[in-house]
């Protein structure tokens, strides 16, 4: 059973539906636990059943585990009935499954640019329309459109991640996206909005990715550290929750101020002898 919220009233998502992707690890595991110690159920997808597992022994039984691969859009119909039929409703989608290899541009083959902007554009419209088209825009009781929300994760920093031009790419796509549908979508009352992660310590993060870089990332952070699974589980609580309700069309950036500058301030070439922030001298 999750613990209960550290930051939440408990309840604030009572009697909500989520489906939440990429659910067994790292920042969907987070965030899925969350929402459930918050009083929703949370269905939760990925491409292997075992982690999806694990997550739902941790949540208990609010939870519940669905594989799919985002990719396959008859996968994602057939994910999407089965939650409609479990739960009769969803009122939240979650895309959060996602992610890329790291690698020169000049290296990356079409089938490898082709399968990270599959997974994280394609993947995400296919979620998105698959749940607005069977859950969100058929009419409720009351004859009107039931509506709903989508949050996305991408990727900080904005101005293009060095040796991830596909996921990139991607990522601004799916921002755009949600930009645009927070307008065709408005009239059924549909609100979505991308959360834009900067770098987080999950394990996927610390042990795929060169061991160099990684032991560099949280220096490259203003603030200097990572971002911790939790930070990005209250956001997406926030969002959820009737917080959110006049966002749409936002991105939402959590990332210690990595899209703003890489490294602490002030950098060894802007400080004065002393160590301090070089500074203009006043004239007169
Ligand atoms: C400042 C600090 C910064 C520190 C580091 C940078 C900051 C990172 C910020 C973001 C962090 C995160 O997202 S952390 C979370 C990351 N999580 C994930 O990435 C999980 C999901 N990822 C995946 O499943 C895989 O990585 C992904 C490749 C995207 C999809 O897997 P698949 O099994 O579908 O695909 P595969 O069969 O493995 O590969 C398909 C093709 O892709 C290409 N390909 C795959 N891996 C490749 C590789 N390593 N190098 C070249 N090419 C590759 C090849 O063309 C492959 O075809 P063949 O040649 O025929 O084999
Ligand atoms: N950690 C970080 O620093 C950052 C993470 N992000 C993004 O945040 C999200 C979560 O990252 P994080 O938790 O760190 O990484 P993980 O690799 O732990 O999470 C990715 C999840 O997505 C699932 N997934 C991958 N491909 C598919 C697919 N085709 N269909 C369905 N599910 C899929 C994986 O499960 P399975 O393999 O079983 O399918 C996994 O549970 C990702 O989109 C990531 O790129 C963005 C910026 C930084």
């Amino acid at each position: 059973m999750s613990a209960p919220s550290r930051i939440f009233a408990p309840g604030v998502l009572e009697g909500q539906v989520i489906l939440l992707s990429g659910g067994g690890s790292g920042l969907g595991r987070a965030a899925t636990l969350e929402l459930v110690a918050l009083g929703a159920h949370v269905a939760i997808c990925g491409r292997r059943i075992e982690p999806l597992e694990e997550t739902v022994a941790l949540a208990g039984a609010r939870c519940s585990a669905h594989v799919c691969d985002i990719r396959e859009e008859q996968q994602v119909d057939a994910l999407v009935d089965d939650v409609l039929a479990r739960y009769g409703r969803i009122d939240t989608l979650v895309n959060n499954a996602g992610g890329q290899f790291l690698a020169p541009a000049e290296e990356i083959t079409p089938k490898g640019f082709r399968t990270v902007t599959r997974l994280n554009l394609d993947g995400t419209w296919l979620m998105t329309h698959a749940v607005a088209t069977k859950a969100f825009i058929p009419a409720g009781d009351d004859g009107r459109p039931r509506g709903g929300k989508v949050i996305s994760t991408t990727l900080s920093p904005h101005n293009g991640l060095a040796g991830m031009v596909h996921s990139s790419a991607a990522r601004a796509g799916v921002e755009n996206m949600m930009r645009e549908l927070s307008i065709e979508w408005a009239r059924f009352g549909i609100k979505l909005n991308a959360i834009a992660a900067g770098q987080f310590g999950t394990d996927v993060f610390m042990t795929k990715y060169p061991r160099e870089m990684v032991a560099a990332a949280a220096g490259q952070v203003p603030i200097q550290r990572l971002g911790r699974p939790e930070e990005f589980a209250w956001l997406v609580a926030y969002l959820a929750s009737p917080g959110g309700d006049f966002f749409s069309g936002s991105v939402l950036t959590i990332d210690g101020a990595r899209d703003n500058h890489a490294g602490p301030w002030p950098p060894a070439v802007h400080v004065d002898d002393a160590g301090d922030p070089l500074r203009e001298s006043r004239r007169g």
